[in-house]
């Protein structure tokens, strides 16, 4: 982690979904949903923060906010300086290159019937980089999601959906992003390709200082891969801190109950494989 303060911060994050559509006759207008109610936090360069809480805890709406996929109503996001909410057409495209969105779903998110070579090419041509058309480029992209190069002229339904997710990772890197986001990059994997991925994510960070936000409702996977812990609740942020320290010492009540689903997250991983720091030192 570097000392030269926060890659991304954001502050006084609010977004609220505006319930729309008719009124039944008889019936009180439904309520606005604030889905995201004053969410701050930190990442430093090459920090890995996780994003846990139960379905409807507010996580993939704060990333949404956060890459501007989607407008927020209230509070700022600071990237290199600049506020993206402040951000518009060549600005806003100019500042995403820095800041890229890895899905849950690879499949959806990959055209079907373009070759993997050409889809990461797309990627890297779509935010001007330089080189994105020699064959080089591709082939480093793949090596470094640990595919081989012979796969460069594949199509996704020939692929797995944990090869599909490595290929949406190299899509992601592409442009050199200052900050990963990965909304349930894992969720549908099996286990053991979970664990292939997550230590992918980990050894990417290792080697390029790339910090990354992932937002899981699994617990262990957090566990095994972010140095810190959100815990949404409601919108809200319930708890923060090392993810160490939130899991061995959880100081709130909804913490807690997450944690009951896993009697021992650090277990569950171990039985996973997965080696990182937190998960075997007990
Ligand atoms: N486009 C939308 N319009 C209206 N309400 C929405 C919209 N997207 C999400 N919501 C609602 O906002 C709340 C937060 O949803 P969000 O998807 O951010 O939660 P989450 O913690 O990521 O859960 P999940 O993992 O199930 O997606 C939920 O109550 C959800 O139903």
């Amino acid at each position: 982690m570097s000392d030269s303060g926060p890659v991304l911060s954001v502050s006084g994050l609010t977004k609220i979904y505006r319930r729309r559509g008719l009124r039944l006759p008889g019936q009180p207008r439904p309520a606005d949903l604030v889905a995201v109610d004053s969410v701050s936090f930190d990442l430093a360069a090459g920090e890995i923060i996780g994003i846990a809480g139960e379905s409807g805890s507010g996580k993939s709406t704060v990333v949404k906010c956060v890459a501007r996929l989607i407008a927020a109503d209230e509070g700022e996001v600071v990237l290199g300086g600049v506020n993206l909410m402040s951000l518009k057409g060549s600005e806003l495209r100019a500042a995403r290159k820095s800041l890229q969105v890895v899905f849950q779903d690879p499949y959806s998110s990959l055209n079907p019937r373009l070759q993997i070579g050409a889809a990461i090419r797309e990627a890297g041509l779509a935010h001007g980089i330089d080189g994105a058309r020699e064959p080089r480029f591709v082939n480093d992209l793949l090596d470094r999601v640990r595919l081989p190069s012979s796969y460069a002229a594949r199509v996704p339904r020939d692929l797995s959906g944990g090869q599909r997710q490595r290929v949406a990772i190299a899509r992601a890197l592409a442009p050199n992003p200052q900050i990963v986001i990965a909304d349930e990059a894992v969720s549908a994997l099996d286990v053991s390709v979970q664990t292939e991925i997550v230590n992918l994510f980990l050894d990417l960070r290792d080697q390029t200082g790339v910090s990354i936000i992932f937002v899981s409702h699994q617990l262990p996977v957090l566990s095994a891969l972010a140095d810190r812990l959100i815990v949404m609740k409601s919108g809200r942020i319930v708890e923060s801190g090392e993810t160490k320290k939130v899991l061995r010492a959880p100081e709130d009540d909804y913490t807690r109950a997450l944690l009951a689903a896993y009697p021992d997250p650090h277990k569950a991983l171990r039985r996973r494989g997965l080696s990182a720091e937190g998960a075997n030192d007990e």
